[in-house]
């Protein structure tokens, strides 16, 4: 469903990512693991259209999206919960979850079950909200425009334990209900494989390593030889 094929691109003319491909399946999810600052949020942002695509193509559906605005691509089908979250601070969590809502199975009632924090403050301004709060509103909102391919960046950062684990809980019902394609960019290895069927590891905007989640999963001297990340 998602296609990407030698694709360079970054910030004005710094190239960021580099010749990089990945496919993504229908109704799979694929954990995007690296170090700090090695392209993974570019990678998500090239797929999204926010930042210059110098070559290559991505490809979803069949259809070459590589030119096209970033609010095509998500009319197409692409959300997006970006690393800093950017919900609207002034509108209540009902209004962020229904500003760019779309007719699907995601709906407000589905979303605040899905929930339960945010169905408790769903009168409350996204500004008043914790940080997890906040996070878990992104993917609401998110979800709430009934995306085929939902990008994730980094939703566990920052978080308190207990929160993670509620975010997890979440997502772990995203991953196992079999009707969305995701792309995980998680620092925590162990979160980002148990979540996902594939992991790709990303340095200097190049895959430089990629296999099935659960031959990795507790394997931590493999995942720091391959990550040099602590998975804990
Ligand atoms: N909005 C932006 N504008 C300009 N440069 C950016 C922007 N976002 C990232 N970069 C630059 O792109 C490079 C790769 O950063 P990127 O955020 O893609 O890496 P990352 O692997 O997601 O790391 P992190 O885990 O720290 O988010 C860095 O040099 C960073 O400074």
């Amino acid at each position: 469903m998602l296609e990407i094929k030698d694709l360079r691109g970054g910030w004005s003319e710094t190239t960021v990512v580099d010749e990089l491909s990945i496919s993504v399946r229908a109704k799979e999810t694929v954990a995007v693991l690296g170090r700090n600052g090695v392209g993974k949020t570019t990678l998500l942002e090239l797929i999204t259209g926010r930042c210059r695509r110098h070559s290559g193509r991505v490809e979803f559906d069949g259809k070459d999206i590589s030119g096209l605005q970033t609010q095509r691509r998500a009319q197409l089908g692409i959300g997006y919960v970006p690393q800093t979250r950017e919900v609207f601070p002034s509108l209540s969590v009902r209004e962020n979850i229904n500003v760019a809502a779309r007719p699907g199975f995601w709906t407000e009632s589905r979303l605040l079950e899905l929930f339960p924090s945010l169905a408790r403050r769903s009168s409350n301004f996204a500004g008043q909200l914790s940080g997890g709060e906040q996070q878990m509103l992104a993917i609401a909102r998110a979800l709430a425009g009934n995306p085929k391919l939902l990008l994730m960046d980094e939703p566990s950062e920052g978080l308190a334990p207990v929160v993670v684990e509620q975010l997890v809980v979440a997502m772990r019902e995203l991953t196992t209900s079999g009707s969305l394609s995701i792309i995980l960019v998680e620092q925590r290895a162990d979160i980002g494989l148990e979540l996902s069927d594939r992991y790709v590891v990303v340095d200097r905007g190049k895959i430089v390593n990629e296999g099935d989640s659960r031959a990795l999963i507790g394997n931590d001297a493999k995942i720091g030889e391959l990550i040099g990340l602590s998975v804990h």
